[in-house]
């Protein structure tokens, strides 16, 4: 794993840009793995200022909620819309369907558009508990797309999105990390202390399911992009 530090979150989305650019440089029809979640941001503001086309390009997104509305203000569609789509289109963008009637065939659906789009560039955040997409510990790593029922701690920490607690949806489909590990090039990107447990485990720690995302240590081009706050725990 190769790790930067950064500055702030701001220098990060920059230097996450310059992987989407030299992506789409070497090919116009690239295939964008892309992440919610409040890491990113800084990522897409960058992007939706820059002269970059995705025009020719495909997008795959990690996960969605099973149950939002597409047009419901949390729903990663919606997200995805607000923070990057309604800016820079893609030729074609995939998130599961969380209203999806039958759970096998959007599995199966998903899965096989990941079949035909293998990914160049997945951009990924990290759970403060080691996730990644939804993949919560214990998630066999070899898993492809799957309906995840998502931890108390996740749902905690991703209720401030929300009115109230109890309206986080309990479940998500989300890549498996077996889909996630096809992807060509890696870039996770973790700011803030509350992230700093989770990456020492995903660099330093044991491969594990224990923490979802040390599973990219067996990877072969992973980028990690930190801020000081998250790297803290990182032995110097
Ligand atoms: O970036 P945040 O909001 O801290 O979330 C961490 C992770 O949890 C998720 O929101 C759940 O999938 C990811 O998209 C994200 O990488």
């Amino acid at each position: 794993m190769k790790i930067s530090i950064v500055k702030d979150k701001n220098q990060g989305g920059q230097l996450a840009y310059n992987f989407f650019k030299e992506e789409l440089d070497r090919n116009s029809q690239a295939v964008f793995g892309l992440a919610t979640g409040s890491t990113p941001l800084t990522t897409y503001e960058v992007l939706v200022r820059s002269d970059l086309d995705f025009s020719n390009s495909i997008s795959i997104n990690l996960d969605e909620y099973v149950g939002l509305a597409a047009d419901h203000p949390q729903s990663y569609k919606h997200y995805m819309w607000k923070n990057l789509f309604q800016y820079k289109p893609f030729q074609h963008s995939y998130l599961p369907d969380g209203e999806a009637a039958d759970e096998k065939s959007e599995i199966s659906r998903y899965d096989s558009i990941l079949e035909k789009n293998p990914i160049d560039l997945q951009l990924l955040g990290i759970g403060r508990n080691g996730h990644i997409g939804f993949n919560e510990p214990g998630t066999s790593f070899n898993l492809k797309t799957h309906k995840v029922e998502l931890t108390e701690s996740t749902i905690a920490a991703n209720a401030r999105f929300f009115d109230e607690v109890r309206d986080v949806p309990r479940y998500a489909y989300s890549m498996g990390i077996g889909s996630i590990l096809k992807s060509k090039r890696i870039i996770l990107e973790a700011f803030g202390a509350s992230k700093a447990q989770a990456v020492k485990d995903m660099i330093e720690g044991p491969v594990s399911q224990q923490c979802p995302a040390s599973a990219l240590q067996t990877h072969s081009d992973v980028t990690v992009i930190l801020d000081e706050a998250a790297a803290q725990k990182l032995n110097k």
